[in-house]
């Protein structure tokens, strides 16, 4: 309770002024209408020692605030003169700012903090007085905002906490005591100007500017949050008749747009809303998700619902609890998950359509043809995002199916996004409540399905089409991934529509085995480059007409032993002449030959009249020796410069 105690004094306190004391504060402004000449002392000092003993000067009435400790207490309160105590309070012109509906009633719809909007009206504001202070000009405000783009005549930005002297704080476990709805004074919650927070440092010289770990760049990150912050904030539009209290939630607000009936998709047979709401046990928001007009039959269809929130998984939307209700004025069913701020589903985030370009776009993109073909491009899902999903997804599925239940509710409109590339299976478990019942088939069966949902999801993805595995679209989907992405990608999505057995360990292993491969392919190429630098040398100092003649390349000179183990690597004959095509005696020699090991090797001369015997190392240092003195006779090498070719 301590934690949240309104202070004793305030600077400076604007109270309705007591009804005897309404008289003079009606009357017409001296300020205004006088001729006779304000007295200084008042202006100065707040007060006139000689008021009534002859000052000739004007002395307005003093209107004393209710209680006269915090004046003196202030040295504030003394420079300011009678006017600036007398001042009306501000009322925002806005439309939404505070609505007739909560000064005249008090009723301040679907928003659970009425009781304090009735002591707000009692103490704080006089209709009566309302009129005088419309006359206040807001507008030149509004259109500095609105230059900007924030235009905060949106009701989105008058928030219930923010009425409050001290915002409440959410985490404490004493945020429902009284204080939290005592009354206060009005304060505009202002949009926040995120133009403030464009970064000044150009892109170079910021360190990190890469997302790391699902972590966006600081630069991104700070706005992000902030971003996120003022979503939980935002309360919801007047007039949608939303029950204060719901089992221990308060301040619902509809995450989707609110459609009539008709117009609305079905979330299986039922018509369902998801909501934000405060959980009053802790302050936290949380996603509640309502099937309308459903009758619960049993108690034990939430068994299910404890199974699922024991599961714990970075890419599942928590579980956290199950409740039927009547607040809504029917028999509803609600299932409280995590709350994501600022989530969107795969849909929205990829699929939905793009409104379509502006006036002034399409003459930009008239002019910049290019841009306009890479912004299209653009559009397609890159495939190392749709990797990054499909292990996530495959990752949460495992867990999912390894104690024993089965998603049910893998698609597009049903997966989040809440961050960068994290991506989150929402509504898990309301299916088996919904099912209780009803004729159910094995788990097993259901997670055949999910896998085959999964492969749908990558096909809606990858062609921007709701129904590309359909039969009907499969041909023209499967042309269109080949345009844009791998055929590991394909034979995934196919393999997870195909009619064949499948499980989600066996797509695991697809995916590591491509790893695998892909690491093993690495390794087997790795020395490559150095394969190649060596055959280069050989190449460059092997049979040099220049050397024909030069005694050292001779059958008695230095350099012979190279020409000999050129024969031997590349030239290898069987014991009836044939020639020995073998790579990997040519590899095993070279690479011998780079390291220059101790290994001896007897080299035969193509007569076979001589032999040699060699170590590798003695081999080595003749080819470098050979090589280094062509270096030396090209221009580059007399010029002193390196030479990079090896
Ligand atoms: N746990 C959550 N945290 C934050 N936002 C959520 C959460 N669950 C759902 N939402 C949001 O609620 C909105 C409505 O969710 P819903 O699942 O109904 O999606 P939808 O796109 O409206 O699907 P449908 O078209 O099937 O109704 C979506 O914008 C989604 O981002």
């Amino acid at each position: 309770m301590a934690f949240f105690s309104r202070p004793q004094s305030t600077a400076v306190r604007i109270a309705r002024p007591n009804s005897e004391e309404e008289t003079p504060t009606k009357q017409p402004s001296p300020r205004k209408d006088s001729v006779q000449r304000q007295c200084r002392n008042i202006v100065i000092h707040g007060s006139c020692k000689f008021q009534d003993k002859g000052c000739i000067y004007y002395h307005p009435p003093v209107c004393l605030p209710t209680s006269p400790a915090p004046r003196i207490e202030t040295p504030s309160v003394a420079a300011l003169t009678p006017q600036a105590v007398n001042a009306p309070v501000f009322v925002p012109n806005s439309p939404l700012a505070i609505s007739e509906d909560y000064l005249n009633n008090g009723n301040g719809n679907g928003h659970g903090h009425d009781t304090h909007l009735e002591g707000y009206q009692d103490t704080q504001i006089d209709s009566n007085q309302q009129s005088e202070y419309d006359n206040y000009d807001y507008s030149v405000d509004q259109t500095a905002n609105a230059m900007q783009g924030m235009d905060f005549s949106d009701g989105a930005y008058y928030d219930d906490g923010q009425r409050e002297f001290h915002a409440p704080n959410p985490y404490s476990d004493n945020m429902m005591e009284t204080s939290y709805y005592t009354t206060g004074p009005v304060f505009l919650r202002q949009p926040l100007n995120y133009l403030l927070y464009t970064p000044s440092m150009p892109k170079e010289l910021i360190r990190d500017s890469t997302n790391n770990l699902f972590v966006p760049p600081s630069t991104d990150l700070r706005q992000i949050l902030q971003e996120r912050s003022e979503t939980i904030r935002q309360v919801a539009p007047m007039g949608l008749n939303l029950p204060e209290e719901l089992q221990g939630y308060h301040t619902l607000v509809p995450l989707e747009p609110v459609l009539p009936n008709l117009e609305r998709k079905k979330f299986g047979n039922w018509l369902s809303m998801v909501y934000r709401a405060i959980r009053t046990s802790d302050g936290i928001p949380h996603a509640l998700r309502r099937i309308e007009n459903f009758r619960l039959t049993h108690q034990a269809a939430f068994a299910p619902i404890e199974k699922w929130s024991n599961i714990q998984h970075p890419s599942i939307v928590p579980v956290r609890e199950a409740f039927t209700t009547r607040s809504f004025n029917d028999n509803s069913l609600v299932v409280s998950y995590a709350y994501y701020p600022n989530a969107k589903t795969l849909y929205d985030a990829h699929m939905k359509p793009k409104p379509p370009p502006t006036y002034q776009q399409t003459v930009y993109y008239g002019r910049h043809q290019q841009l306009h073909q890479l912004q299209q491009a653009q559009q397609t899902i890159p495939e190392r995002t749709l990797w990054s999903y499909i292990i996530q997804l495959a990752s949460a599925i495992k867990k999912v199916h390894s104690s024993d239940l089965a998603v049910r509710m893998i698609d597009v409109t049903k997966v989040l996004v809440t961050g960068q590339n994290r991506v989150r299976i929402s509504s898990c478990g309301i299916f088996d409540v919904l099912a209780y019942g009803t004729p159910q088939q094995d788990v097993a069966i259901y997670q055949q399905e999910d896998l085959n949902k999964l492969g749908r999801l990558i096909f809606a993805l990858c062609t921007n089409n709701l129904a590309a595995s359909s039969q009907a679209n499969l041909q023209k989907s499967m042309e269109t991934m080949k345009k844009f992405y791998s055929v590991e990608l394909q034979t995934v999505a196919l393999s997870l529509i195909g009619k064949a057995p499948k499980t989600i360990d066996k797509l695991l292993e697809m995916i590591r085995g491509a790893t695998d491969r892909l690491e093993h392919e690495l390794l087997g190429e790795l020395e490559n480059a150095r394969l190649f630098r060596l055959m280069c040398k050989f190449g460059f100092i092997n049979e040099r007409p220049e050397f024909a003649r030069d005694a050292r390349w001779s059958e008695t000179g230095d350099r012979y032993i190279i020409k000999l183990f050129r024969d031997y690597v590349f030239h290898q004959v069987d014991e009836h002449g044939n020639p020995v095509l073998d790579l990997s005696h040519v590899l095993t020699c070279l690479n011998k030959l780079d390291a220059g090991t101790d290994e001896q090797i007897m080299l035969v001369a193509r007569d076979e009249q001589s032999c040699l015997v060699v170590s590798y190392k003695e081999i080595k240092s003749c080819v470098a020796s050979a090589f280094d003195d062509l270096v030396r006779a090209t221009t580059t090498g007399q010029s002193g410069k390196e030479v990079k070719v090896i």
